[in-house]
């Protein structure tokens, strides 16, 4: 082997990312920094937030760092991570490696702004995942998803067949009718303008697979959950209008929050003009979240969110 030759993949230089929340107290980055240290990892970034700083809180750290061979070494680091520092501090942790995009799943109903722009922004490469599919309860949108080159699958969802359209969404995400077993390999779900509630069933069997959802509420929660947010804006003569991109629970548009953003409206909007208008807010906030979920930079505190 000559200098010029390309380090082996073993031994090529990746870069990785540790997540951990655990119950907060002293020597917790001491212990991380010191793991990574000894197994020759370069810390190249790192965030951290405790939400009692005075004691008795919840920690949270997310971390960046290099390491020469880290795609082959990435499993049992995170074993020997668990074994070593993870049981001793109770930490939820979790390693990644920024070199693999998450694969997403895109699910639709009629409204196509949110879901051309997230299809824009990753074929410019700009959104840090993988599109796998889009699933939509209606088939308006096929062309259009097609013309991207992505499966589209129509599933149509009505009270009485929602059992088995749900049964047909998760074995189109994870593979199996609700077994684990190595699937399409989704990584996380965004609603983009999906008008249909997921049953709780659904949402605990990808819970159990590891797959969020993240759904883009067309209002500035907690103002204007349900239906129709904007109409409900301009009843109330309200003079900011918004969007709030978040964790899909079981309770509608609860779950935790992710982004939000929001813009100036006068009396003069027409319920028209304000879902023109929210429509831009939508489509820049679940972009983000899209994004900011692909980086790793999302943890979960109890009903709310750290973001890094
Ligand atoms: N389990 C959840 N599912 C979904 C959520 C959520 O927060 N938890 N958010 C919605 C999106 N959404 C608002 O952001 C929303 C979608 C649909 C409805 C609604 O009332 N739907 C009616 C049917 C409407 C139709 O058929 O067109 C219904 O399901 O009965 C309210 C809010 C996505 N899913």
């Amino acid at each position: 082997m000559t200098p010029s030759d390309p380090a082996p993949a073993s031994a090529r230089p990746g870069i990785g990312r540790l997540l951990v929340s655990c119950p907060d107290q002293p020597g917790i980055v001491a212990a991380v920094t010191a793991f990574l240290f000894e197994r020759g990892a370069n810390i190249t970034h790192s965030d951290q937030y405790s939400s009692d700083p005075v004691g008795g809180g919840r920690f949270f750290l997310r971390m960046a760092f290099s390491l020469d061979g880290l795609a082959d070494r990435l499993d049992a680091l995170a074993a020997e991570f668990d074994a070593r520092v993870g049981q001793r501090y109770a930490m939820e942790a979790r390693f990644t490696d920024a070199a693999r995009p998450k694969r997403i799943s895109i699910f639709v109903s009629r409204y196509d702004h949110c879901l051309l722009d997230l299809l824009w922004r990753w074929q410019r490469g700009t959104l840090g995942v993988e599109v796998a599919s889009v699933i939509a309860n209606h088939d308006d949108l096929r062309p259009e998803v097609e013309r991207f080159g992505v499966p589209f699958h129509h599933i149509p969802v009505t009270r009485e067949t929602k059992p088995a359209a749900e049964a047909e969404q998760l074995r189109l995400l994870t593979g199996d009718a609700g077994t684990t077993g190595a699937g399409p390999g989704i990584d996380f779900v965004v609603l983009a303008r999906y008008m249909q509630i997921l049953s709780a069933d659904l949402l605990d069997r990808l819970g159990r697979h590891g797959i969020p959802a993240i759904n883009i509420h067309h209002s500035f929660l907690p103002a204007f959950a349900g239906a129709k947010p904007y109409d409900q804006a301009k009843r109330r003569g309200v003079k900011l209008i918004g969007a709030t991109a978040h964790f899909v629970t079981a309770d509608l548009d609860e779950g935790p929050i992710i982004e939000q953003d929001v813009v100036r409206v006068t009396h003069e909007a027409t319920p028209a003009d304000l879902t023109r208008w929210g429509a831009d807010i939508e489509r820049a906030v679940l972009s983000r979240a899209v994004r900011w979920q692909a980086e790793d930079r999302i943890l979960l505190n109890g009903a709310t969110t750290v973001v890094f």
